[in-house]
């Protein structure tokens, strides 16, 4: 099939390359032109495993291409996929302004039958609001043009993107009519061989779907992360309590780690969209409140970790700090917890040396300007002459690091973990001082 994915973000870029890979042809719009011609050099804007040799792959192979022509990438698609952000508006709703010029965009310059598939995150509605934006300036055109509009949102996840997306726990199609929902089971085929996987719905349910399922998750962590703090007060270990609960199939293991708090792009921002539907609807989300208040006063919880510790004034202190990302096998940045952690420690007048092992470049970019912030090439150099060592995100290799030159290179031998990557009665055993989360 041929098929339009606008814009080439982790989304678009991770869809468009999946169906390329599945033996489509595929053009991919984006409005950065930097963005663009590196795609069509052969390099890629993001760090995503597996993602750049899955292009360079399908791009010599004719399949995926990339260009910031709107009118080519209209003309080429019967399926226009729309993969473009959603960010929060001022109230916290997300802003459609970016849905909505892509929409125009198709409509502009479309001169048949179009499939326009939401894969962005949307609020309820916003399939009605393409439809009535595509109509207007249909009729601007004098052009009375068949097209229908599909909700199909994404649920991968970043560091793991391709193995989500190419076997998806589900497929949610939302859609109206038959014609849309037989196109998107054609598209759909390659990744149903194992068992069905497509729910079809309407549209609304869709749009919902997607919101419940960010809001569900996040919710579990904040849940865990209260619980941790509580635990901690007890006495108890929130990691056996983890483990105890977690093993009732009901509750089961996944996302329930307690830790520095939930970042990235979607959570924090779909909470908070949530939340304004809600409001908007006369429906206050007490629950949903309450997971982004949690969430907010944990992203400094190891700080106030470091308060208790060390007191107020940070001024004379240098802390190493392992991992920025806002999760481990990713480069983003965006509301990553590290961030609200440097910002309070240098507030407070202490110097951070920070080490990731892939997301530096992206961090200097967004936190670079911080004086008190400085950049290690390597976990070992991070430590040189630190009061202490603060853990924020788990990649894999602090998993199991050499504690002995820890304990060497720190002033004195303390770990503050927002992770819980270590067990404390041995580390406790070995002389270190180690505060983690609930335990
Ligand atoms: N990042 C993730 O893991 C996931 C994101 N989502 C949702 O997918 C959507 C996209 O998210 P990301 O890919 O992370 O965003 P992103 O910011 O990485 O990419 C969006 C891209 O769209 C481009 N763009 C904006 N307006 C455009 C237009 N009119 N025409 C062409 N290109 C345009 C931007 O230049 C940018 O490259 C959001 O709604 C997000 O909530 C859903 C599931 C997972
Ligand atoms: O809509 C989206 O964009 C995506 O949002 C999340 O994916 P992502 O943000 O890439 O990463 P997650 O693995 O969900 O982690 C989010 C945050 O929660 C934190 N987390 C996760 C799991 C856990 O048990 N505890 C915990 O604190 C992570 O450290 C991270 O900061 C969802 O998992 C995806 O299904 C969804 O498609």
């Amino acid at each position: 099939m041929k098929i339009t994915v606008i814009g080439s973000g982790y989304v678009g870029l991770v869809t468009g390359t999946c169906l390329a890979e599945m033996g489509n042809h595929v053009l991919c719009l984006d409005v950065d032109p930097a963005k663009i011609e590196l795609l069509q050099q052969g390099g890629i804007p993001i760090y995503e495993p597996g993602l750049d040799e899955m292009v360079r792959r399908n791009a010599a192979a004719g399949r995926l291409s990339f260009t910031t022509d709107v009118a080519e990438s209209v003309a080429f698609g019967e399926i226009q996929f729309i993969a473009v952000g959603t960010p929060p508006d001022e109230d916290g709703s997300a802003d459609l302004q970016y849905v909505l010029a892509a929409a125009r965009n198709i409509a502009r310059h479309m001169d048949g039958y179009r499939v326009v598939v939401d894969k962005s995150t949307v609020p309820v509605g916003t399939a009605d609001k393409v439809k009535a934006a595509m109509q207007e300036v249909l009729a601007e055109r004098g052009a009375a043009l068949p097209f229908s509009v599909v909700s199909n949102p994404e649920f991968l996840k970043e560091g793991a993107a391709i193995e989500d997306f190419m076997k998806p726990d589900r497929i949610i199609v939302g859609a109206e009519d038959e014609q849309a929902i037989a196109t998107m089971r054609r598209l759909y085929a390659p990744f149903q061989r194992n068992h069905e996987r497509i729910l079809c719905m309407d549209v609304r349910s869709a749009e919902l779907t997607k919101y419940a399922a960010n809001a569900m998750l996040a919710t579990r962590i904040s849940f865990m992360n209260e619980l941790a703090n509580l635990a901690e007060t007890l006495g108890a270990d929130i990691e056996w309590v983890r483990k105890g609960i977690g093993a009732d199939p009901r509750i089961g293991y996944h996302f329930l780690y307690p830790g520095a708090g939930y970042g990235g792009s979607c959570f924090p921002k779909d909470v908070k969209a949530l939340a304004a539907t809600g409001r908007e609807h006369g429906h206050a989300m007490r629950v949903l409140n309450a997971v982004e208040a949690a969430n907010d006063a944990q992203k400094l919880r190891l700080v106030d970790k470091v308060v208790a510790r060390f007191g107020e004034d940070l001024s004379g202190r240098r802390f190493a700090l392992w991992g920025l990302a806002f999760k481990p096998n990713t480069d983003d940045m965006r509301e990553a917890p590290s961030r609200v952690i440097v910002d309070e420690l240098t507030r407070r007048g202490a110097a951070v040396v920070a080490f990731d092992p892939v997301a530096t470049d992206e961090a200097r970019r967004v936190m670079g300007s911080n004086p008190r912030l400085a950049f290690a090439a390597d976990m070992d150099s991070a430590l040189l002459g630190a009061d202490a060592l603060l853990i924020v995100t788990e990649w894999k290799a602090f998993r199991a690091p050499d504690f002995e030159r820890i304990r060497t290179s720190l002033k004195q031998p303390l770990i503050f973990d927002g992770r819980n990557l270590y067990d404390p009665a041995w580390l406790r055993g070995e002389g270190f001082e180690y505060l983690a989360i609930g335990r």
